[in-house]
């Protein structure tokens, strides 16, 4: 059967057709709304408000797909919130290879005691998160910033970095470890291949003086789908 959105050939990519505007983007459903009010609390009107331009705009620039429509809340939103709970007080936080601001901007959103870098390497992408961070006026605590990761080393002292969906451990170590001169931690979302990229990563880590190396699952409680991450430490 052909459903409505579909071509005889399957989901239609159409401009037209995906660009949903924010007041008509998806809202939790009753089942994440706890999430939502732990996460979000009295700013969740303004989460709401990101998933809108996600949803819109997001998508019409192609930083998501279409099919992610019904799923922005929990597989984008949802899973990157879970990670404020691994970060500590008033951290500097550096999000790598940010992309629509996952997780750096849901963390923005969530923790209003943090200072955030967005580092992407993407013209067009850092055009969408200045807007998106000026209309959320978020602008007095996240930067973003046009840059590989690779050549922030120096320019920043984060006391967290984050990364989702970047590339392996293995990897994202060299990148993201050096951007810490201090104490700090690597919070890496990642999923099942957790334990086996660490397996991987271990000659890196050592070398790159990373030690505490774990895997954590957060929001479990809140979320149907808990959050998996590596948390490496260093200093
Ligand atoms: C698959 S996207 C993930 C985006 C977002 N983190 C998410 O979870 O939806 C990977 C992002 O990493 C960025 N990226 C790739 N290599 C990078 C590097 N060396 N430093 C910083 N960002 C990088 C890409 O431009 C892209 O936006």
């Amino acid at each position: 059967m052909q459903r409505p959105g579909e071509g005889p050939e399957g989901p239609r990519i159409d401009a037209a057709l995906v660009a949903v505007p924010p007041e008509e983007a998806p809202r939790p459903t009753e089942a994440e709304l706890g999430a939502v009010e732990h996460y979000f609390g009295d700013r969740a009107e303004l989460a709401q408000r990101y998933v809108g331009h996600l949803a819109s705009s997001g998508i019409e620039r192609g930083l998501l797909g279409p099919r992610e429509i019904p799923r922005l809340w929990s597989r984008h939103v949802l899973n990157c919130a879970a990670v404020a709970d691994a970060i500590p007080q008033g951290a500097l936080v550096a999000d790598i290879g940010s992309g629509a601001g996952l997780p750096g901007i849901v963390l923005a959103l969530s923790r209003p005691d943090l200072m955030m870098v967005l580092v992407e390497p993407l013209e067009r992408r850092c055009q969408w998160l200045d807007e998106v961070v000026e209309d959320l006026g978020l602008e007095s605590r996240v930067d973003v910033v046009r840059a590989r990761a690779e050549q922030m080393v120096g320019q920043i002292d984060a006391d967290v970095v984050t990364a989702r969906a970047v590339t392996a451990l293995r990897t994202l170590v060299p990148l993201t470890l050096p951007l810490i001169s201090g104490t700090g931690e690597l919070v890496a979302l990642k999923g099942r291949s957790a334990e086996l990229e660490i397996e991987k990563a271990q000659k890196i880590i050592r070398k790159y003086k990373g030690h505490d190396v774990r895997v954590e699952t957060l929001g479990e409680g809140f979320l149907e789908e808990p959050t998996t991450v590596v948390r490496i430490a260093v200093g």
